[in-house]
């Protein structure tokens, strides 16, 4: 039994030593790259990955005891499986030459110029990818689109790649990713779906299944779904624009709650009882922010007009006009309230970021309102616990959509850092001698505040605007503040104001 036993052994050692480590690199060490290629290393011992980037000093935070996001629970999972089978690096050519599977991962902004201008996706950071995939690959490889792209961007890959091959076989696979910003490693421990397009030819097949089996070691087989390549790629387009349909669906009741007396949270709550509406989602706010939303339906808007399909065009885009609508509703609120002028007033502005435990500023909704106050002369104060001032600085100095191109090829705008924003440390300081507070941002730490003592450090009377019902306005009310919160019963102050003026 003994000798048995050591024989088994030895042909389990003989098998591991036959099966090929596969290689993964990942282009792209962003929000995305990051957390997700940190996940496989973790989940798969077996598997070797490198994720390489163009930005230097992106590669050098992955690499040290700061990295370059703040996601929670990254740290762990980076640092468990980093210098073992998990690797950070500049060398491009290197990666992607010992690779069998390249994971496509940059920047796919709104194009700024040219044709589809504010609209289409910018493919110059894929297409770059493409082209330096092909020419540095000698081994076949499997090429996965993990970037979030226009459909029918397989095949314009698929041939950059082909006309390149020098005799080399690719095979492209989409493999949109679903998970959010500030849940990204519990969105990518336990998904709702891994979802793989590819070619249905026996080479398009078995690449799928290769895919298949490195989310196998930890994502049960029936939540990994396969599909062709349009299909999949239309599918990352198409929940994106649901899930910003909801809350621009949630913001706009939110108009009509404050013009009759209903509270938004009521009506959400009583709306998404309905199973088949569903309880997520549904929190009225001052507008979705975040790299994806917004882009995406722009990009979706786009693809309809090219297709001919000017009416599905403008349904997605009311998606985009009424959070527009909602941010200016907000900034509106404010500067009425506050006898219709807010010049030289200081606003502290609680939190930065798009959403709460995520130090991403990428259309946060945060710069359009600074924006709107700055239009009409405010003196802002922010605070946000994960966003440096630095970066508040490049936002409000940077055009729209330039934010979302790799750092160090971001345009900086000639117009000076605005002198009427400062960033304070704490919310305490940011609100000392403030006429009104906006909050941006849902971050916990604002909902445990000593409100007592921020408004005995206010300007009188005192304003709170809560973009994001994370107060309890009767309570503050009750302090002396004059409060607007989102959709819920207006403040008699505010009873005959109009809302967009
Ligand atoms: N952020 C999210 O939550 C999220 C979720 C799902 C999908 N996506 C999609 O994933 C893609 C990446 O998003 P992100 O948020 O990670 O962006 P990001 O800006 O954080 O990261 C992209 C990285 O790609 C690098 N890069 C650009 N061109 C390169 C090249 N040719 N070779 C190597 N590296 C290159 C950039 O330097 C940058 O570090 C986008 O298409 C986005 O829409 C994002
Ligand atoms: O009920 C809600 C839910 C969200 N938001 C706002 O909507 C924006 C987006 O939030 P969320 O979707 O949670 O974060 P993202 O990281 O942008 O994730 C979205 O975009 C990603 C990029 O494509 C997708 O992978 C995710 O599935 C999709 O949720 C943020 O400003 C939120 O504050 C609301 O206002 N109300």
């Amino acid at each position: 039994m003994h000798i048995n036993q050591n024989k088994d052994n030895n042909k389990q050692t003989v098998k591991r030593v036959l099966v090929k480590m596969v290689k993964i690199c990942c282009l792209g060490a962003g929000y995305v790259g990051g957390p997700t290629m940190a996940v496989i290393a973790l989940k798969c011992p077996d598997v070797e990955v490198v994720v390489v980037d163009i930005t230097s000093a992106r590669i050098n935070a992955w690499n040290s005891e700061q990295l370059p996001i703040y996601e929670p629970g990254l740290d762990d999972v980076v640092k468990e499986s980093r210098g073992r089978n998990l690797f950070f690096s500049t060398d491009i050519e290197k990666h992607i030459g010992e690779a069998d599977i390249v994971f496509v991962s940059v920047n796919t902004p709104t194009k700024t110029q040219g044709l589809g201008a504010g609209k289409a996706a910018d493919l110059t950071y894929w297409e770059s990818a493409a082209r330096m995939i092909a020419d540095v690959a000698k081994s076949d490889k499997i090429v996965v689109e993990k970037s979030t792209v226009p459909v029918k961007t397989a095949e314009a890959i698929e041939k950059i790649l082909i006309h390149n091959s020098k005799g080399i076989n690719f095979q492209i696979l989409s493999n949109p990713e679903f998970l959010a910003e500030g849940t990204a490693i519990q969105d990518l421990f336990n998904p709702d779906r891994v979802l793989i397009g590819g070619r249905d030819t026996p080479e398009g097949k078995k690449a799928v299944q290769t895919l298949k089996e490195v989310y196998a070691h930890w994502v049960p087989e029936d939540r990994i779904l396969t599909t062709n390549l349009w299909s999949a790629e239309l599918s990352k387009l198409a929940a994106n624009a649901f899930l910003a349909q909801r809350i621009s669906s949630v913001n706009a009741i939110s108009a009509l709650c404050e013009a009759t007396g209903a509270n938004v949270s009521e009506v959400a709550y009583a709306v998404g009882k309905d199973a088949r509406i569903g309880p997520k989602f549904l929190n009225a706010s001052i507008g979705f922010g975040g790299s994806c939303f917004q882009k995406d339906i722009l990009n979706l808007v786009y693809i309809c007009e090219c297709n001919g399909l000017p009416e599905v065009a403008q349904y997605w885009k009311s998606v985009i006009q009424i959070n527009d609508y909602q941010k200016s509703r907000f900034v509106n609120r404010i500067v009425s309230s506050m006898f219709n002028t807010v010049a030289n007033k200081k606003i502290a502005m609680l939190g930065f970021a798009f959403k709460k435990d995520t130090g991403d500023t990428r259309e946060t909704p945060a710069i359009d309102v600074c924006n709107g106050l700055l239009g009409d002369k405010a003196n802002i104060c922010i605070y946000d616990p994960q966003v440096t001032q630095d970066q508040i600085e490049r936002d409000l100095a940077m055009n729209k959509f330039d934010w979302d191109h790799p750092t160090h090829l971001q345009p900086t705008s000639p117009m000076a850092v605005k002198k009427q924003v400062t960033v304070s440390s704490d919310a305490y300081s940011a609100t000392k001698d403030a006429h009104g507070v906006c909050i941006v941002t849902e971050w916990d730490e604002f909902k445990t505040l000593d409100f007592t003592r921020i408004y005995e450090g206010m300007q009188k009377p005192a304003f709170v605007f809560d973009g994001r019902n994370v107060v309890n306005p009767e309570k503050l009310r009750q302090i002396g503040f004059i409060v607007y919160s989102i959709g819920k019963p207006l403040d008699l102050w505010m009873k005959d104001m109009p809302a967009v003026a």
